[in-house]
């Protein structure tokens, strides 16, 4: 559009300077030098000023975006067009830009499907692609942007092998692209990744060895290869500077290099690892000879250190993959014979015993009881693993089958990484076990077999994991998803944020002016929000945490808040800048939302709230929705927000929403922000009833979210104390007249002045009475509010097209 001005800008000039010189000639004035230069003046000023006031987005750019507008499948994204636009003029939807050129591209769960295109190399500077928890399927495109540092795909479909052209991303620093169904090799593309910090490939079907150019990769910190078919060894890891290594349920095989067991959080279960792999080429014992593995099935002692398979191929590509598939055929040949030898051991064992309980039982009888009950509930548990049962996934959640997982919504991820955690053959034993009944036995006579050989004996049994939390009761402590989340967690140090930076504190004084009144925005019940300045002009909102909130937490819990904020990117979620810790502060950096929240639009300025369209609300609860549905159901592991209300959906500069606050639940569920919280909720009638019994769930969160659809519906507040004692709480006043459509019409915003289809009205006001049910299991999940809302909108616009 920019582009177009400033031709005509340039048009406009010549057509001054030749009328100019037509005038000149014309007239013969002795002026006529002076009219050419005024007009060129114009003309000059005129391009300036357009130059000034419009972000011209670079047309490679607006190429390249288009294409993937169009290969996602033109998806319901606020902005976006399949041809021209300008993209950082207009503000797009999850597009940022520096200047005239993308930088990012963050759109997390924003339903999107089809594929990515073949132009996302013709991107000019592009850092971020934030693409994850979509739909998104076909390969990933070969043609990449060599500028790209954070390339996030996770949780889609995508299908096809790695690109080996990853080869050219020197910039690159963080690249998810777990839980897709990729397959191939890991390319060996890795030599010039050097900034590489943060890398994931797990729950995909990759095969093959490690690359050896990963040993190039000099900065990376973190990898998660786990639920592959990896084979080969590990050892060109072993140099890297890693904090954080998961290579679980995969063949690799031993021994595990010694430096990597340094690794503060290492996982390797459910490998190959215990396995002498000399014995897969010049058998020194049979398969089924002892190798002393610790519970776990990591190696103890005696890794045979010669027994290593040569790593790297020497014998040129064909050779390689022919010495791959005879060693998969020989891996697979080991672990059919220790599954049929562990099973015949087992049987022997179990026969043994059952001659063997009786004497003992007597002995035994005075724990039983408890022994039993724990065991009884454990194998309760996994046969029905599921957290919260009441939830309806999304398709792409029960469309995708890992390797080897049972389908189960994501949700119950953590469970599901619990399971994963045991090592297979440990798995199938205790599938046996469990079917045969004889775990209680083998329990309650606390028969050690940990000092048995895996491959004449079954291994121990896994201790039970934490039981899962039941659907109703996720207990006002969200953190517990976290704490009791992991088979086994391993202690873990906290790792540095992907994208938030830090800032100090003298930096935070000057761009908020030392924290001034003028800056102030706002006060919460966590602490006080200040409007900062960069000095490239940049507005950030900076929540700088009260002292009580900020003494509740240690420093490492700080930092594990802060990076589980810090993994919350979403298009509907404020996103997360930056934080601070010194001197005994801790605040939080925000971007910026220039039209404040959708409190003040609805509640404090009439202007503001008439220009809110019927349409415009819908926008605005489906983004809201987007971003609940994001946290519930998308992210890993959920988060329940607990403090959903209008004051927390904040508006972008195009009226987006940016829900805020998100990940914040572990600070307000403690120390005295945890009363207030709770009173405030209740108090601004936004608590469900659970709420009163101390519970805060997923569906609580729903209620709350009814609540706000309500006032988007009457334009009044969910709590006010100025109306008429019946009219005060608004679901009290509200939900006796939802289903009555004279009383509904009554109900309705007056700012609105009648403009509204009634059949969309009702539909909304159908989806509100879901969310504000008493009974929480009742209430509907965010997958399937969003996809009402879409549905709405979709036949408005068709019927608006028909009328047409
Ligand atoms: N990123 C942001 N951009 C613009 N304004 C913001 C931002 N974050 C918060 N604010 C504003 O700052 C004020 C205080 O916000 P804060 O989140 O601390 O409290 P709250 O959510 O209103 O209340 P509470 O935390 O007590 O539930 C609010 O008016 C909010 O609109």
């Amino acid at each position: 559009m920019v582009r177009r001005l400033l031709s005509r800008a340039s048009s406009e000039q010549k057509i001054n300077i030749e009328l100019g010189r037509t005038g000149e000639e014309r007239s013969g004035s002795q002026y006529k030098g002076v009219k050419i230069h005024g007009e060129v003046l114009l003309g000059f000023l005129f391009i300036c000023i357009v130059q000034f006031s419009h972000a011209d987005t670079d047309p490679s750019d607006v190429a390249a975006i288009n294409n993937l507008y169009t290969a996602l499948g033109n998806p319901v994204l606020p902005g976006w067009v399949p041809s021209g636009g300008d993209p950082c003029g207009q503000g797009w939807q999850g597009v940022r830009c520096n200047g005239s050129v993308i930088q990012e591209i963050t759109l997390n769960g924003a339903n999107l499907g089809g594929e990515l295109g073949d132009s996302l190399g013709s991107f000019v500077s592009i850092r971020a692609i934030v693409l994850n928890n979509n739909h998104i399927g076909g390969s990933i495109p070969s043609s990449l942007p060599v500028t790209l540092q954070h390339f996030f795909l996770s949780d889609n479909q995508f299908t096809g092998s790695i690109p080996a052209s990853l080869s050219m991303l020197a910039e690159l620093t963080d690249m998810s692209l777990n839980n897709n169904l990729l397959t191939g090799e890991i390319p060996d593309a890795f030599q010039s990744l050097t900034q590489l910090i943060n890398l994931d490939l797990s729950n995909n079907n990759l095969s093959g060895e490690l690359p050896p150019s990963m040993e190039n990769l000099s900065a990376l910190t973190s990898v998660h290869l786990q639920n592959n078919n990896l084979s080969g060894t590990l050892d060109v890891l072993q140099d890297l500077p890693l904090r954080d290594l998961n290579v679980e349920n995969n063949q690799f095989v031993g021994p595990i290099p010694p430096k990597l067991l340094s690794i503060p959080n290492f996982r390797n279960d459910g490998n190959l690892f215990n396995i002498n792999v000399n014995a897969t080429i010049t058998p020194a014992r049979p398969p089924h000879s002892p190798v002393p593995v610790s519970p776990s099935g990591t190696v103890v002692s005696g890794t045979p250190s010669s027994g290593r398979l040569p790593t790297k191929p020497t014998d040129g590509p064909t050779a390689a993959k022919e010495s791959n598939s005879v060693k998969s055929k020989k891996n697979t040949k080991r672990v059919v014979w220790i599954s049929i030898s562990s099973i015949l051991m087992f049987v022997i064992v179990v026969l043994g015993l059952l001659l063997f309980v009786p004497r003992c039982s007597r002995r035994e009888q005075v724990n039983k009881s408890s022994k039993q009950h724990q065991v009884g509930k454990y194998g309760g548990e996994r046969q029905n693993p599921r957290e919260y049962e009441g939830f309806v996934q999304p398709p792409s959640q029960t469309e995708k089958v890992p390797k080897g997982a049972v389908v189960r919504p994501k949700g119950d991820q953590e469970e599901a990484r619990r399971m994963r955690a045991i090592p297979k053959l440990q798995g199938e034993q205790e599938k046996n076990e469990q079917r045969m009944g004889t775990i209680p036995k083998l329990l309650d006579h606390e028969i050690d077999m940990s000092s048995l050989d895996v491959y004449s004996m079954p291994s121990p049994p896994v201790p039970p994991p934490p039981p899962p939390l039941p659907t109703e009761s996720v207990i006002v402590e969200p953190t517990s998803f976290h704490k009791g989340a992991n088979f086994n967690p391993p202690k873990k140090s906290p790792v540095p944020p992907t994208f938030a930076k830090t800032f100090t504190i003298a930096a935070l004084q000057q761009y908020t002016n030392s924290f001034s009144q003028d800056n102030l925005i706002g006060l919460g019940m966590l602490g006080t929000v200040y409007k900062a300045e960069l000095p490239d002009g940049k507005i950030l909102a900076v929540k700088k945490l009260d002292k009580r909130v900020s003494n509740d937490q240690t420093d490492d819990e700080f930092l594990d808040l802060i990076n589980n904020i810090d993994r919350i990117r979403h298009a509907n979620i404020v996103e997360l800048i930056g934080y601070c810790t010194e001197h005994g502060q801790r605040l939080l950096i925000y971007e910026y939302c220039s039209n404040g929240s959708l409190q003040d639009a609805l509640h404090s300025d009439d202007e503001f709230k008439t220009r809110l369209s019927w349409n415009a609300r819908i926008r605005i609860a489906l983004g809201a929705a987007r971003a609940l549905e994001y946290l519930h159901e998308q992210c890993q592991p959920p988060v329940v927000h607990r403090n959903f209300k209008s004051a927390n959906i904040l508006l972008d500069d195009d009226v987006s929403v940016r829900l805020s606050d998100c990940g914040l639940a572990p600070l307000i569920t403690k120390g005295f922000v945890s009363q207030l919280s709770g009173q405030l909720l209740a108090a601004y009638g936004y608590g469900a009833p659970e709420f009163e019994s101390g519970i805060y769930t997923y569906q609580s969160d729903v209620y709350s979210f009814g609540v706000v659809m309500l006032e988007l519906l009457t334009g009044r507040q969910s709590y006010d104390k100025t109306r008429a004692r019946v009219e005060q709480f608004l679901v009290r006043w509200a939900i006796p007249q939802l289903h009555d459509i004279d009383a509904l019409s009554k109900m309705v915003d007056p700012s609105l002045k009648g403009d509204y289809p009634a059949k969309s009205l009702s539909n909304f006001a159908d989806i509100i009475s879901r969310c504000v049910q008493s009974e929480p299991e009742f209430r509907p999940a965010m997958s399937e509010v969003v996809l009402y809302l879409i549905n709405m909108i979709r036949k408005e616009s068709q019927q608006s097209e028909s009328n047409e």
